[in-house]
């Protein structure tokens, strides 16, 4: 178990440059046309016992970016080290080794629990795949789950629908702790909730993570929860990550324009600085991943695009020490040249070099 102080020290989890591309095939023999670029080029780490939030609007590869570092797909392209594994190219052997490290709380408790299996069936599962437990030793696991997750063990023999919706998300999370895993993906394990139930389940994943020291990627869209739960924060548009930051310099002090519009629309309590603030109306629609703009991606609807932007594509750097945007607007000006390395990248493009 880690304590908070203990925590952000050790790498768990490292992402470099991964790419998920969904190929998009057409006609009678399903030729490639094209790919949804769901994750495209993403790097960043996660630090063992801290929640990374990761958020944006729908659409923007969240989930997808979730489910391939878990290996649930084959990356298209990078690197994903989990506790200093390589798992981008790990054969099905290994992954099989290395599952009971990493698991995944799913957004919509109803649809991944299986109806006809009994909870304890249901908990038990990962320990009948993964371990040798006798038949008592498995149902006291399932007892002892049952108990952290805050189920009656006495509904242990009780099917998913005799459940509520908060339950049902707590015997999923049972379910992801069984093999004593040290990163979980929550994929918006709040969002099927009824409002009252959320800050239970909330409250729960925060209660096991000073409990058991896990690490999490907590993937959602509801930035209130994010701020509440998340050590960091990283914001993603179009399949890239724009902006990485501990949560309240993200909060307080936004870089990037897409989440200086995303934090604007998100209410204040405040009824006075409600009234005063300046929300920030994105135009347009969001590009197709199967065909997003060349340059910055959030060219298309940046209310301070500059010409640069829809030709270079700006890198993900440290602009403050744990702080990283992929902007024009912060590019470091060269002295000795007068330019940028991007803003030279745009001349040699526009002279046709
Ligand atoms: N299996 C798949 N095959 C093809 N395209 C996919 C697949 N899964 C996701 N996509 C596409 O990838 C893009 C990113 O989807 P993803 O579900 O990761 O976004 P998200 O940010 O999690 O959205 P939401 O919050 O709505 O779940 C979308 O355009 C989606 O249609």
């Amino acid at each position: 178990m880690l304590d908070r102080a203990e925590r952000g020290h050790r790498k768990l989890v490292e992402i470099k440059g991964l790419k998920m591309y969904f190929p998009i095939t057409a006609g009678i023999f399903r030729s490639k046309v094209g790919d949804v670029k769901a994750v495209d080029d993403v790097s960043f780490d996660i630090y063992e016992g801290e929640t990374l939030g990761l958020v944006g609007e729908s659409g923007c590869g969240k989930s997808t970016c979730g489910r391939v570092i878990l290996r649930l797909y084959d990356p298209t392209d990078g690197s994903i080290r989990i506790d200093g594994v390589e798992l981008s190219d790990a054969d099905s052997g290994t992954l099989r080794k290395l599952r009971p490290t990493m698991q995944m709380v799913f957004q919509d408790p109803q649809a991944s629990l299986n109806p006809r299996m009994t909870v304890a069936a249901i908990i038990g599962e990962p320990l009948d795949e993964h371990s040798r437990l006798s038949k008592a030793e498995k149902l006291d696991r399932i007892y002892e789950l049952m108990d952290a997750v805050g189920l009656n063990r006495n509904f242990a023999n009780r099917y998913p629908h005799e459940f509520s919706g908060g339950q049902r998300q707590r015997i999923g999370i049972a379910r992801a702790l069984a093999l004593n895993p040290k990163f979980i993906v929550c994929d918006e394990p709040i969002a099927a909730l009824d409002v009252s139930i959320q800050a239970q389940v909330v409250n729960l994943l925060e209660d096991l993570q000073d409990r058991l020291g896990l690490t999490y990627l907590f993937i959602s869209h509801d930035l209130s929860m994010v701020r509440h739960i998340a050590d960091r924060v990283a914001v993603m548009y179009l399949g890239r990550i724009v902006e990485l930051a501990p949560r309240d310099a993200l909060y307080d002090r936004p870089m990037h324009p897409y989440t200086q519009a995303l934090l604007s629309a998100v209410p204040e309590p405040d009824p006075e600085i409600e009234t005063e603030r300046k929300r920030i109306i994105l135009t347009g629609d969001v590009p197709s991943p199967a065909n997003p703009p060349k340059g910055c991606n959030f060219c298309t609807r940046c209310p301070k695009v500059m010409e640069i932007c829809h030709n270079v594509n700006p890198p993900f750097r440290e602009l403050e020490p744990g702080r990283f945007a992929a902007c024009h607007l912060y590019e470091d000006t060269d002295t000795t040249a007068g330019k940028t390395a991007a803003q030279e990248e745009l001349t040699s493009i526009q002279q046709g070099v």
